[in-house]
């Protein structure tokens, strides 16, 4: 009996090598014969999983880069992958082919209470994200709208600098991230539904518990899941990531509901119209209803919850990672702050109709979304098989663009280390439709370009000039020497590994 289960258990053991070696020896001949672009070899099971590195991603991609090309060959877990890391690919991605690769990798996670059906971030480029990005475009993110709430944002920054006043009061250094989170993810919510999210005095129990759901739910989404790199087994959910998703989004939801219920208890006792987007969408709600329309109270909900997934860190993390650049760099810090003093004079706030008068602060951004891309990657799926620069891109790869390699790329970028954002003075590169080029791409691309970038592109000129303009900054005693550190820390953006901490001073009291 027991020479019986030996030989059974060295015949399982045979036969399951057998399959691993022949699936492996498949994947390479398969390569070989598609023309596939170059990459390092994937060993069995776990394919290029390791080559990747978890601290970040982004930098051991690029390396990879430097080694095999511009278009590199994965395959992590049984899921093949090409990363794209030049401006010349991403723009055959983004732009030649992007009607077959604008869809999105399955993340398990994200199917947790069946978010997936709605989720803008998620959805294939199919009806129903189409007709989320048009009402974004046509309603939620109109010129129109965005300028009606301006206001609004004037008054979220006032609070700010009147925080940072209180600050600079006491003269002591503080994290500059946490007041400045604050007023982006507020200007965000406000926008919304005309609540406060983040903490503070005028925040809402509803707020908080949204904020909370929300940040938690980054956390998970952003840590790798062994389910998305072995579907087949991901129905068991190995690490619980889609259990531990599943209450944050149900949470979510249902503070979402509460606050439609709100909004449709003032409108019945007559309380004057927010004009946020909650309101637009209400107003359009006898539309939606109508019969084989993609649009429901399930999809609002749905693209709400990914606004604040993908809005809320983003419009901040790029604010620290510009005030550090300017500490770190005094005489550009000298030279925006001279423009800021020529453009505005004695003017007491910055508005937003002073951006376009403000040509060196708007290459500020550029350069620091050029170095600090805070969404290091974005990803995609093909959806047809694809030729690119006379490589195969077979149907259902998975296609990871390295935002942060194409802006680091010696090959288009003079010093690419350096920040210099002299280097944007001359050229014609926006983040809106003149980047033809591919080569400033922060905000991602084609049709899947960030849903919330005539937003975030308001909120951080606007945070920013304003911090310059209403104060002066040096770094505490102890980094005046070393400078600020710029360790990355990744996540589901990249942020700083050291919060930055900095002192504020009044103008007048210098
Ligand atoms: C500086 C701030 C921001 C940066 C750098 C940024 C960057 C990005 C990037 C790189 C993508 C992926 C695009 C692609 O796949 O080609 C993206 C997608 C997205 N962003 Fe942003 N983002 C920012 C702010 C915001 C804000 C404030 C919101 C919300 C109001 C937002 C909502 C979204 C959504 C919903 C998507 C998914 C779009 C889709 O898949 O159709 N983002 N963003």
């Amino acid at each position: 009996m027991p020479s019986n289960m030996a030989s059974l258990l060295l015949a399982t053991v045979l036969s399951f090598g057998l399959i691993l070696i022949s699936t492996y020896a498949f994947q390479l001949i398969a390569a070989a014969r598609h023309r596939l672009p170059p990459g390092p070899l994937p060993l069995p099971v776990v394919g290029n999983l390791l080559a990747i590195g978890r601290g970040s991603p982004h930098r051991s991609l690029a390396r990879l880069a430097e080694r095999y090309g511009p278009m590199t060959s994965l395959r992590l877990g049984v899921v093949p992958a090409v990363v794209i890391s030049s401006a010349a690919a991403a723009r055959e991605v983004l732009q030649r082919h992007n009607a077959s690769l604008a869809d999105r990798p399955v993340i398990d996670a994200w199917h947790a209470n069946g978010h997936r059906a709605n989720s803008v971030i998620a959805l294939p480029p199919h009806a129903k994200w189409r007709a989320m990005r048009r009402l974004c475009a046509a309603e939620l993110f109109a010129p129109a709208r965005l300028d009606a709430l301006r206001p609004l944002r004037q008054r979220k920054v006032r609070e700010l600098l009147s925080h940072v006043s209180g600050k600079a009061a006491l003269g002591e250094p503080f994290a500059v991230r946490e007041p400045v989170f604050t007023a982006a993810m507020n200007i965000l919510s406000r926008t919304m539904f005309s609540v406060d999210l983040d903490s503070g005095p005028a925040s809402s129990s509803l707020g908080r518990g949204l904020s909370d759901a929300v940040k938690e739910a980054t956390i998970l989404a952003a840590t790798p899941n062994v389910s998305d790199f072995f579907p087949a087994i991901a129905a068991a959910d190995l690490q619980g990531l889609r259990r531990r998703m599943r209450p944050l989004v149900v949470d979510a939801h249902k503070i979402l509901d509460e606050l439609f219920a709100q909004r449709l208890l003032d409108r019945e006792a007559c309380e004057p119209p927010k004009n946020d987007m909650l309101d637009a969408v209400l107003d359009k709600e006898h539309e939606e209803q109508q019969e084989g329309s993609e649009i429901n109270r399930s999809t609002i909900k749905g693209l709400f919850t990914d606004m604040f997934v993908a809005g809320s860190d983003t419009s901040s993390t790029a604010i620290e990672w510009a005030m550090a650049s300017l500490l770190n760099s005094p005489q550009v810090m000298e030279k925006v702050k001279g423009e800021l003093r020529s453009v505005l004079g004695k003017k007491a706030q910055v508005e937003e109709s002073d951006i376009a008068q403000l040509p060196y602060l708007q290459a500020v951004v550029k350069e620091v979304l050029r170095l600090y891309p805070p969404v290091p990657m974005s990803f995609y799926r093909a959806e047809a098989t694809v030729q690119v620069q006379g490589y195969t891109i077979p149907q259902g790869t998975t296609i990871m663009l390295n935002i942060w390699a194409v802006h680091r790329n010696a090959d288009l970028w003079a010093d690419p280390e350096k920040f210099m954002p002299e280097r944007f003075m001359d050229g014609d590169i926006d983040f809106f439709s003149s980047n033809k080029e591919c080569k400033l791409i922060p905000f991602g691309g084609g049709r899947r370009v960030c849903l919330g970038l005539p937003l975030a592109y308001r909120t951080v000129h606007l945070i920013l000039a304003s911090l310059l303009h209403e104060f002066d900054w040096v770094l505490p005693e102890d980094a005046m020497g070393s400078g600020v550190d710029m360790t990355e820390k990744f996540g589901i953006v990249i942020s700083m590994a050291t919060p930055l901490k900095a002192i504020a001073k009044k103008k007048r009291d210098l």
